[in-house]
């Protein structure tokens, strides 16, 4: 070998050197951006904060062109918490596994698609039309069973090639699920706290709570707030005549039936044993009456279907009344909507009666 040749040797090995020390260098920024990302994973306080993270967050700190976040949602529980949340990038909900089964069939690992290994389900994967060449579909696993999926996507079609490796995308998608995991059973609590169990509308403690807010906001603003109370008539002849299990459907069905009969905005809640209360911010009272007597007709008229498939029937009686002006505190609405109602069950039960005109509806 010359000295020339032994020259040349030397040049290959320092290039050799310099190129596997930039890739580790780089492998060092990657661990280190995946590092970052699993920690603040683990530490995200709400919903939202967690599909930011992953869908917009990623997006730009992994210089992609495109993030997915698929969430399994069979009974809709996502799907009624979701819209309320300000996120700039929703995840697809899914009602079955379905779309799941079609992107990851049996396996249970990352799936790494590119020209020439399974392009086709790009489309799929990325839905909104944005030109995606490659991509990385992460299952999300919680207890053995698929949740979801995160769908990373680049207009580059060797970003995502067959051959890499897909650890750290394996690590993130176990990261995530639980970073999701966490995050609805923190939900689930959060609504359960707030949730009457058998009815489905709010409690009582969180009525105490959002009523003070309702009413400074009606005050400072000055705009009418409606406070209804309605109280199922006879019930305890429904619960002695039927049995307690019919009058607990009874009573989850009329919960029902309110929260159906409102507007966003307006608050709901089992005040008590039988008896409902209903908040209507910028109503007047011709409004409110209005509503209080949609309510009380449409419970009169519907058959409440029991436990065994029987029909019962029930009414209710209502007691309207409006944030008097000059009002110092929420009592003060409370206490003449409770005097209305008690008016409206001494009247004969079955009617709507406003405490401020005082006559029925
Ligand atoms: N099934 C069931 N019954 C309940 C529940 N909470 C309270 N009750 C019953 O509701 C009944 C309320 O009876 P009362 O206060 O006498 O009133 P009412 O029979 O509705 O008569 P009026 O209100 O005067 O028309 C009682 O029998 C309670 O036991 C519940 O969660 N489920």
């Amino acid at each position: 070998m010359t000295a020339v040749d032994t020259q040349a040797q030397v040049q290959e090995l320092r290039r050799q050197l310099q190129s596997l020390l930039e890739a580790a260098t780089a492998n060092e920024r990657k661990l280190d951006r995946f590092d970052a990302l699993e920690r603040r994973l683990m530490a995200v306080e709400s919903m939202e904060e967690l599909v930011n993270l992953l869908l917009v967050e990623c997006r730009a700190d992994f210089g992609l062109d495109a993030a997915e976040l698929w969430l399994l949602d069979p009974d809709g529980e996502l799907s009624r918490a979701l819209p309320s949340l300000p996120m700039a990038h929703a995840p697809r909900l899914l009602e079955n596994h379905l779309p799941l089964k079609d992107l990851f069939g049996a396996a249970r690992t990352a799936r790494l698609i590119g020209p020439g290994h399974g392009e086709a389900l790009l489309a799929q994967a990325f839905g909104d039309g944005t030109p995606v060449r490659s991509g990385a579909l992460l299952p999300l696993i919680r207890q053995g069973l698929l949740i979801g999926s995160l769908h990373f996507g680049a207009n580059d079609a060797e970003r995502y090639d067959a051959a890499s490796g897909t650890k750290f995308l394996d690590r993130l998608s176990t990261i995530a699920a639980i970073a999701i995991e966490s995050m609805l059973n923190r939900e689930r609590l959060r609504r359960a706290g707030m949730t009457d169990g058998l009815t489905g509308v709010h409690n009582r403690r969180y009525f105490d709570h959002r009523s003070l807010i309702e009413f400074s906001q009606a005050v400072r603003h000055r705009y009418p707030l409606a406070c209804l109370f309605l109280d199922i008539d006879h019930f305890k002849a429904i619960n002695d005549g039927h049995g307690h299990p019919v009058g607990d459907e009874v009573l989850r069905q009329v919960g029902g039936l309110i929260q159906r009969s409102l507007r966003t905005g307006d608050l709901a809640a089992r005040y008590g044993g039988e008896e409902f209360v209903v908040l209507l911010p910028r109503t007047d009272l011709a409004g409110a009456r209005e509503v209080a007597e949609r309510i009380r007709l449409t419970v009169q008229d519907a058959p409440f279907i029991t436990p065994e498939g029987g029909t019962v029937s029930a009414t209710l009686s209502a007691g309207l009344a409006m944030l008097p002006a000059g009002a110092v505190s929420f009592a003060e609405l409370l206490s003449a909507a409770d005097r209305a109602l008690y008016e409206a069950k001494r009247a004969g039960r079955n009617r709507t009666i406003a405490d401020t005109a005082g006559e029925a509806a």
